[in-house]
């Protein structure tokens, strides 16, 4: 049985699952495409193809198995995109709940059976079908769960809106003793640099008191303020639009002093040396064409 523990996205980090590229699929048509970045790479004849993805999946486990984390793949399904495994579901605390995920992803959550089958019935949780979240909008901080949502009444015709408010108010409901905090996020089904997709797109804390934010990502501006006024404007990493879409929030914590990047992120990279943190390098470019990168990736199941 797994013992499931998450409280943050920081803590030394003992076992995860990590999404898996191979198998997945031929490039998408344009009608496919369920994001504004994987649109504009389709447009552009630059979508990444399988072997590069693959290969910077590798280097991510490489780092996890340098660290001694135990990890778990998802089985997989042919020409299926299951790199994302972040959304399909989130651990908080001792509990696992399944996403109300969008329906061209919602495979992906059968491919992880052998990790469900690990957890005890009583702690797995699932939500009524007009609940919607996806694990990159949903996260922990001790006390605190953060929630990227999307609130107005045109929520539907977004592809790229995936938690709505009555999400939020089933982990409100949930978790009563947790402070939930939710976020409005722009959305942009067109323009990938105005598309805070999830949360982790635009905010991430790392260490134990600091994050890596994008203030245009909020569209409620007193929002955004609450998240300064709980780290402390000093403690936060401001990114500019053209690094929030290279997604320079979305890096990976195995601990508190431990963070995975993708190697081209220089200014981040060295903000985080700066600031005593171990930085595992590693090529993730081309996944990140697909708008997601490190976090998006991985679904933590136990920390300390
Ligand atoms: N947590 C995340 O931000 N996940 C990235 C998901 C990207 C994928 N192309 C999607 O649109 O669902």
């Amino acid at each position: 049985m797994l013992q499931l523990n998450v409280k943050n996205e920081t803590a030394r980090l003992r076992a995860v699952v990590l999404g898996t590229a191979t198998s997945n699929g031929p490039t998408p048509t344009l009608e496919e495409a369920y994001d504004p970045k994987s649109l504009e790479h389709i447009k552009a004849g630059t979508y990444p193809v399988e072997r590069d993805m693959v290969n910077e999946m590798e280097a991510f486990n490489k780092v996890f198995q340098k660290y001694d984390v135990k990890v778990f793949r998802p089985e997989i399904i042919q020409d299926y995109n299951q790199i994302f495994t972040r959304d399909i579901g989130f651990v908080i605390d001792d509990k696992f709940i399944k996403a109300n995920i969008l329906p061209d992803r919602d495979r992906e959550l059968d491919a992880i059976h052998e990790v469900l089958d690990q957890i005890n019935p009583q702690n797995i949780i699932s939500a009524p079908e007009e609940v919607h979240f996806e694990g990159g909008d949903v996260m922990l901080w001790n006390d605190y769960v953060f929630i990227g949502t999307y609130k107005r009444p045109d929520y539907k015709s977004h592809i790229t809106a995936r938690t709505n408010k009555e999400g939020v108010e089933f982990i409100r409901d949930l978790f009563p003793n947790k402070k939930v905090l939710s976020f409005d996020l722009v959305k942009s089904k067109v323009e990938p640099r105005d598309n805070a997709l999830h949360l982790d797109c635009c905010f991430q804390p790392v260490g134990l008191d600091k994050a890596i934010i994008y203030k245009g990502g909020f569209y409620d501006e007193a929002e955004y303020s609450e998240l300064v006024k709980i780290f402390g404007m000093e403690n936060l990493f401001h990114i500019e639009r053209e690094e929030m879409y290279h997604m320079f929030s979305n890096v990976f914590s195995i601990s508190p002093d431990v963070v995975v990047s993708e190697k081209n992120f220089t200014r981040l990279n060295q903000w985080l040396r700066n600031n005593n943190f171990t930085v595992e390098e590693i090529p993730y470019a081309e996944i990140a064409k697909q708008e997601g990168l490190l976090r998006c990736s991985t679904l933590p199941l136990i920390r300390d």
